[in-house]
């Protein structure tokens, strides 16, 4: 089967070092790696926001610099972790450029696990940070919508989940969980690997620009793996379908 997402040999320069990996129709994706792995600059460069200086990245096997960027933006969507400057616009407006309709209307899907219907009319410029990320998400969401409806839409989101309080971690991991069993194909960075490892397809645990592993959550979630990532003691136990990851602290104080 065709990946939707082919990566291969991917370099550049003090950040990534060949990395190829890849994704299939429907995969849900979660990057793990430590502070400086390289997640960013590996999701920057699948969203064609960077050159690499070697390697190829294809998306349903064309390469990736012979789509028109009108193509790209109907197709694949990207969330930055920097988020973007912003104008006092309200909620409203601002997620109004991103809507298909005339009048600004969030699908159900989005509204119940993102709740922003509360603060649409506050200028974004007095959110929270977590309120901020989750229009962000929205955003993100509705301006591939009709293709995620269709199952043909590809996210690229890095650090989703940072700022959200649990109930919307979960909630938006959900999500991108249900989008992707619709045929959507999701890659997303987290520092949650408690949370990650039993909401993704595929794990790609990163380190210095490497892949280390990839592949399902429990063969690449191993104590052996994460502690030789992360440099931590873990303790890794298989319950019925979930995973429970537990951490010790890595230094101790006195
Ligand atoms: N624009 C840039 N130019 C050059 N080097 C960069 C640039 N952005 C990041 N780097 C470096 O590339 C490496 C990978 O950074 P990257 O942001 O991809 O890591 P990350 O895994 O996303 O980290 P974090 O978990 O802290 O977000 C780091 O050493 C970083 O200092």
């Amino acid at each position: 089967m065709n990946a939707v997402i082919q990566v291969s040999d991917l370099e550049i320069e003090k950040r990534l070092n060949g990395v190829s990996v890849n994704a299939q129709k429907g995969d849900c994706i979660h990057v793990i790696g430590p502070n400086g792995a390289g997640k960013s600059t590996l999701m920057t460069a699948i969203a064609g926001l960077v050159s690499p200086d070697n390697g190829r990245i294809t998306f349903k096997g064309k390469p990736l610099e012979y789509w028109s960027l009108a193509e790209l933006a109907s197709m694949r969507t990207v969330l930055a972790q920097q988020l973007e400057l912003s104008f006092a616009l309200s909620v409203s407006e601002y997620l109004s450029f991103y809507s298909i309709s005339e009048s600004l209307i969030i699908p159900s899907m989005l509204e119940t696990a993102l709740e922003i219907a509360t603060f649409l009319n506050k200028p974004i410029t007095q959110l929270s940070g977590g309120e901020r990320q989750r229009v962000e998400i929205c955003r993100a969401l509705l301006q591939i919508w009709p293709q995620l409806l269709k199952g043909e839409g590809i996210a690229i989101l890095d650090e989703p989940l940072q700022g959200l309080d649990i109930r919307h971690q979960y909630a938006v991991a959900t999500l991108v969980q249900t989008l992707c069993s619709k045929g959507n194909t999701v890659i997303m960075s987290s520092h949650d690997i408690g949370l990650s490892v039993n909401y993704c397809s595929q794990l790609w645990l990163i380190q210095q620009g490497n892949i280390v592993a990839s592949g399902s959550p429990s063969k690449v979630a191993t104590q052996f793996n994460l502690e030789k990532v992360f440099e931590c003691h873990f303790s890794v136990n298989q319950k019925n379908n979930f995973l429970e990851i537990q951490v010790c602290a890595p230094i101790t104080l006195e």
